[in-house]
């Protein structure tokens, strides 16, 4: 027998002020029409996906089931367990209150980033297919509605030898060609074996000189067919990242993704600022606070928020309201299984200025298993008109998959 998550003991959700349960709130008015509903129990199961994938179903007194997904990793699981107290005899209706209530809830544990705001992500998910579900409506329109019907979508890429121009600017056009994408993303932060020290940051011209040549054996061999965005991973110095972008000006590059580490946002602005180069920056910091001043300062050109990590779909949602103040598009990041992949998409769809949602589980053979429907055609998501996400879980699937020592879902 584990610990049991539910009973920890946390002075500050116990007698906080700010309380935002429907009891405090005095929320006790019949809604009619089907919309009085309670939620019952929350579970999770993790499945061992090119990332370790955590679902998250929110079970109701109506009989209707959310889904949900939080980003990968450990600790969400347990957080999510945490929370089930908060949120059990809620009306599943009230999104936002209830995020609210669990980010207030959570604060002492540190819900302003990290795995609290993950897992509260995860369970805001489940929110939206339950809520869609509950009212009949596709989860786009619980956002204000569509501006389109296809999502992009763009393939993160990988070869036998990254480090090697030529193979990949081989596996950019065979993803071009023989997968249908014409949106894709190369890691650049690849050894070149001119590194003198993997730890210092700085790139010498050697280094810089190999990377411009993997863009431009890529760029040359697909640029008329696809664009194509580049990752750094938070690698480099301010002044080696200023180099590199401004070396990678004379080609066609979609965008330059994390060129320095994510705290320092007075760094990232100088960077940005210093090339033409378009900077993308934003997956590694939490809900809109997190990203207010990366937008504020102007400190990047295109932002790229994880869904089912930075705090679900309407916090991507604001988040790409507040990017629009700045007139800068949203690339989301993503690395989720089917469940968050739409989820991101029904957001991609919902926002004015959203450039394209990532797929990076190309490699994963099963990936479209997990769910019955298709989500993925020819490089774009095309958002389903059924309520809520629009997509039913495989269980057969997810079970074949759990990570082991998991236990699956109940079903119903
Ligand atoms: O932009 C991306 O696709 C990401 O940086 C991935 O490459 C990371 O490996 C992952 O997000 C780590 O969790």
């Amino acid at each position: 027998m584990g610990v049991d998550y539910t009973r920890l003991h946390d002075p500050n959700a116990e007698y906080t002020m700010r309380e935002l349960s429907a009891e405090t709130m005095g929320v006790t008015r019949e809604r009619g029409g089907g919309r009085d509903v309670e939620i019952t129990d929350i579970q999770t199961t993790m499945v061992d996906g090119n990332f370790p994938w955590t679902l998250v179903r929110i079970y109701t007194d109506a009989g209707i089931v959310g889904t949900g997904e939080a980003y990968w990793g450990a600790g969400a699981p347990e957080l999510i367990e945490r929370m089930a107290p908060f949120l059990r005899g809620e009306n599943p209706l009230d999104i936002d209150r209830l995020t609210e209530h669990l980010v207030q809830k959570m604060s002492g544990e540190g819900s302003i980033g990290g795995v609290t705001v993950t897992a509260i992500s995860g369970i805001e998910v489940a929110l939206h297919d339950l809520a869609g579900k509950i009212l009949e409506v596709p989860a786009y329109q619980l956002l204000g509605g569509k501006y389109r019907d296809e999502v992009r979508v763009y393939c993160d890429c990988h070869t036998e030898d990254e480090a090697d121009p030529i193979s990949c600017a081989d596996e950019a056009e065979r993803v071009v060609e023989e997968l249908g994408y014409d949106a894709l993303k190369f890691d650049l932060d690849v050894p070149s074996g001119h590194e003198k020290d993997r730890a210092n940051r700085h790139l010498r011209k050697p280094e810089i000189e190999h990377k411009a040549s993997i863009v431009e054996a890529i760029t040359e061999r697909v640029g008329s067919r696809a664009d194509v965005a580049f990752d750094c991973h938070w690698t480099f110095s301010g002044g080696s990242a200023k180099r590199l972008a401004k070396r990678l000006e004379e080609y066609d590059v979609w965008w330059l993704e994390d060129p320095v580490p994510p705290e320092n946002h007075d760094v990232q602005r100088e960077v940005t600022q210093s090339t033409t180069t378009p900077i993308t920056v934003g997956e590694n910091v939490y809900r809109k606070h997190g990203q207010r001043r990366l937008l504020e300062e102007q400190a990047v050109d295109i932002i790229a928020p994880d869904m089912p990590k930075v705090g679900g779909m309407r916090e991507t949602r604001k988040i790409a309201d507040l990017a629009d103040l700045y007139y800068v598009p949203v690339a989301m990041h993503n690395v989720a299984s089917p469940v968050a992949t739409m989820a991101s998409a029904h957001v991609g769809a919902a926002i004015s200025n959203s450039l394209a949602v990532e797929y990076h589980s190309y490699e994963l053979e099963w990936w479209s298993d997990l769910v019955e429907e298709d989500v993925i055609e020819d490089g774009y998501i095309e958002i389903p008109e059924t309520p809520g996400l629009g997509v039913t879980l495989d269980l057969d699937t997810v079970e074949e998959h759990m990570v082991e020592g998991e236990e699956l879902f109940d079903e119903m």
